[in-house]
């Protein structure tokens, strides 16, 4: 299973080495994350980045070494906006010069880059933008300036304190033109002092949700006061400005601009997978450890994993945890294969490209934010402890509803996409890719579900048919309602809530076909496939009905604790007292309690400020 988990031999034996280095590494300590002041936060993030960058060059790792190593160190920084954004902004938007000068210095960490997008008035509406690029000829040069409050720069990860450099997007203007939003590279502190370039104001945004958790990045602020650079730092393989100042298109559709946001989406299912299976972990195994509650004939207490309502809470999380998984593998497939596509200039898959990274994005995230916070009650009181990993994984996790596009305005691009394909059958377009089912209307529109029983229902293409039809009829009703409306735009924002339904119903049916799939590749090791159908199973009919599903999850339980194992984790990165790998979950709980600075003294500080003259006043009083 740990095989079938990570998609090969080479991935576990890989990901293995690079855990146990994280793990058996004393500077990558994690245990007290939660006691620290957020300047000590901070600190330790940058000792562990310096750390780990020091252990690439000596180890000579690997990209996918490197990566994995920074995953396990499990704490968000600086750096990951640097090799998830910076350096991928530039691939996909520098030309191929540009690329070359800026990335040489972007491996080496001579510089350490952002992705500044996102400002204080508008984060969603990226046609919003405020900041101004401005062409000036006389100079060669642009002018960078925020010329109000809202356009301040707001979000950006290791802006606040770190970047050196950042992909700043602005509205090009020249020959009195706007020509919209474009990215430019900018210096935006001095490599030998640190200090902000003059013009920059540059801080950070202050704490965030919860102890430890997202506040070890320094998510900043900044405003351009008329700052100027160079021409060719204007990222020119979408569109260039020439000496004269004339606004030149290339051959390559606008929306490429908005390719990072797709790469970094792609990465975000995955992360969404592993974030659940962790809580998934931690629960399961605590579930296997924690008792309550004996027969009525005195007999031993029973694990609360036995419950079959901790079973309906827990164990579609379980099988969520590897569909997502599943589904993440095969989007890291599509968004290759479109990359290829577009470097021989074949730009047909982009658009299901956008919708499926944008849909998946959503579902994942949100489904794993709701898991994590149901994953704390099911460990009860236990799991509201910093010491069980779930509050710091919860509040770190949260967020990815929101940065790379909020799950609501991305599932109405997935809706926006849909009922083009709709109109597109409707015309006779016979549609491809994830959207083929759609041409099976006539079908699909009035089929009848045959399943009666359980076993039926594991039936693989009962299960698509049905959520086809789903999707599909949902989708047409979307449509239909939308031709009623006075204009195609009021229709669309009219039923924007049955869109977003009907957008889910389409990813749900992905990541059921995707796990499908995966079933019928071939899978190694006694019973492997056999546990996953029934996964399979459980993910696709909890999405659609809750009855008959207590027979499989009876099936689950007793390889719940395996199947959990089988994420590989170490108890580094997992982080929790609750989810330990050998169960020892009182000692080690009890030995976490005394961690915490408050027991740092018996009699707490502030006792002879505040609490002894109370109690001594209390006293003189009821002697009186
Ligand atoms: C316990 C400790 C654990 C620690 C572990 C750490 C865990 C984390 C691990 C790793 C870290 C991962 C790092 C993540 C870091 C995240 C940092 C966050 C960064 C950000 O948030 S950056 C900012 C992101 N911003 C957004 O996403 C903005 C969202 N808005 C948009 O994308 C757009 O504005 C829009 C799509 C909503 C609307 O665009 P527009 O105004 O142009 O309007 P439309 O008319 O809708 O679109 C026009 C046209 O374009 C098509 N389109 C839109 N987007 C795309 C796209 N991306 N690709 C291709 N095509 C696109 C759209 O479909 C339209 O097409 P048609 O005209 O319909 O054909
Ligand atoms: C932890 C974190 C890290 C981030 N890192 C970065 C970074 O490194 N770089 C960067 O540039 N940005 C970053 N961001 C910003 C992030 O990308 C934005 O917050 C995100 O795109 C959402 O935009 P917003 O904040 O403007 O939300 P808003 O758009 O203001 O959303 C508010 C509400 O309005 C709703 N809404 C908005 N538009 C519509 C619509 N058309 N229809 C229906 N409902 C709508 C939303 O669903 C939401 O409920 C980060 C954000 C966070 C939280």
């Amino acid at each position: 299973m740990k095989v079938a988990w990570a998609g090969s031999r080479h991935a576990v034996e890989v990901a293995d080495r690079m855990a146990c280095l994280v793990a058996s590494d004393p500077v990558f300590r994690k245990d007290t994350r939660t006691m620290l002041s957020r300047k000590e936060l901070f600190k330790d993030t940058l000792k562990k980045a310096a750390h780990a960058w020091k252990r690439t060059v000596e180890l000579h790792l690997t990209e996918e070494e490197a990566n994995l190593l920074r995953l396990y160190i499990d704490q968000p920084g600086y750096v990951d906006l640097h090799w998830v954004m910076f350096v991928p902004a530039i691939k996909g938007q520098g030309t191929e010069e540009q690329q070359k000068k800026w990335l040489t210095m972007a491996y080496k960490f001579q510089i350490i880059g952002t992705y500044a997008q996102t400002e204080l008035g508008h984060g969603s509406n990226v046609q919003g933008l405020e900041t101004t690029a401005t062409f000036d000829p006389s100079t060669d040069e642009f002018i960078m300036h925020s010329p109000t409050l809202t356009s301040s720069k707001w979000w950006p990860g290791g802006l606040g304190k770190t970047s050196t450099h950042a992909v700043v997007y602005a509205r090009l203007i020249t020959e009195g033109k706007d020509y919209g939003i474009h990215g430019f590279i900018m210096q935006l502190r001095s490599l030998d002092d640190h200090s902000p370039l003059p013009g920059i104001t540059i801080g950070d945004i202050g704490g965030k949700f919860g102890s430890g958790a997202y506040n070890s990045m320094d998510n900043g602020v900044m405003r351009l006061d008329h700052v100027r650079i160079p021409r060719d730092q204007m990222l020119m393989r979408l569109a260039q400005v020439t000496r004269e100042g004339k606004y030149v298109h290339s051959d390559v559709p606008k929306q490429l601009l908005y390719g990072t946001m797709v790469y970094v989406r792609q990465t975000i299912v995955a992360d969404a997978s592993r974030a659940l299976s962790r809580a998934v972990c931690i629960a399961v195994r605590y579930g296997a450890i924690r008792k309550q509650f004996g027969s009525k004939a005195g007999g031993p207490e029973t694990q609360v994993l036995n419950y079959k309502t901790q079973q309906s809470r827990l164990f579609p999380f379980l099988a969520s945890a590897y569909a997502f998984r599943f589904v993440g593998q095969w989007l890291k497939w599509l968004y290759t294969d479109v990359t290829q596509k577009l470097e021989s200039k074949d730009f047909s898959t982009l658009p299901e490209a956008h919708a499926c990274t944008a849909g998946l994005k959503s579902v994942t995230t949100s489904a794993t934010a709701d898991a994590i916070e149901e994953c704390q009650k099911l460990c009860g009181g236990h799991g509201y402890l910093n010491s069980s990993g779930l509050p710091e994984l919860f509040a770190v996790n949260l967020p990815a509803c929101t940065y790379e596009g909020d799950n609501v305005v991305l599932l109405l691009q997935v809706a926006r996409f849909l009922m083009k394909t709709v109109s597109q059958v409707a015309s006779g377009k016979q549609p491809v890719g994830t959207t083929a089912y759609m041409g099976n209307i006539q079908h699909l529109m009035q089929c009848k579900s045959v399943v009666n029983t359980v076993e039926d229902w594991l039936n693989p293409a009962a299960i698509k048919e049905v959520f086809e039809a789903r999707a599909l009829r949902m989708a047409v009703n979307c449509a239909q309602n939308i031709s009623k409306a006075p204009s195609q735009e009021e229709g669309f924002s009219e039923l924007s809530p049955d869109l977003v339904e009907a957008a889910v119903a389409h990813v749900q049916l992905i990541i059921v076909t995707k796990f499908i799939e995966k079933l019928q590749e071939d899978i190694l090791g006694h019973g492997v496939k056999e546990q996953l159908q029934k996964l399979c199973g459980i993910y696709a009919l909890h999405l659609i009905h809750n009855e008959r599903l207590g027979k499989l999850y009876a099936q689950v339980r007793p390889n719940a604790v395996a199947l959990v194992d089988a994420f590989d984790y170490t108890d580094h990165y997992l982080g929790s007292a609750l989810g330990r790998y050998d169960g020892d979950v009182y000692s080690a709980l009890y030995k976490e309690a005394w961690k915490d600075p408050l027991n740092e003294t018996v009699v707490p500080d502030g006792y002879q400020e505040h609490l002894r003259p109370l109690l001594k006043q209390q006293l003189k009083l009821s002697r009186l």
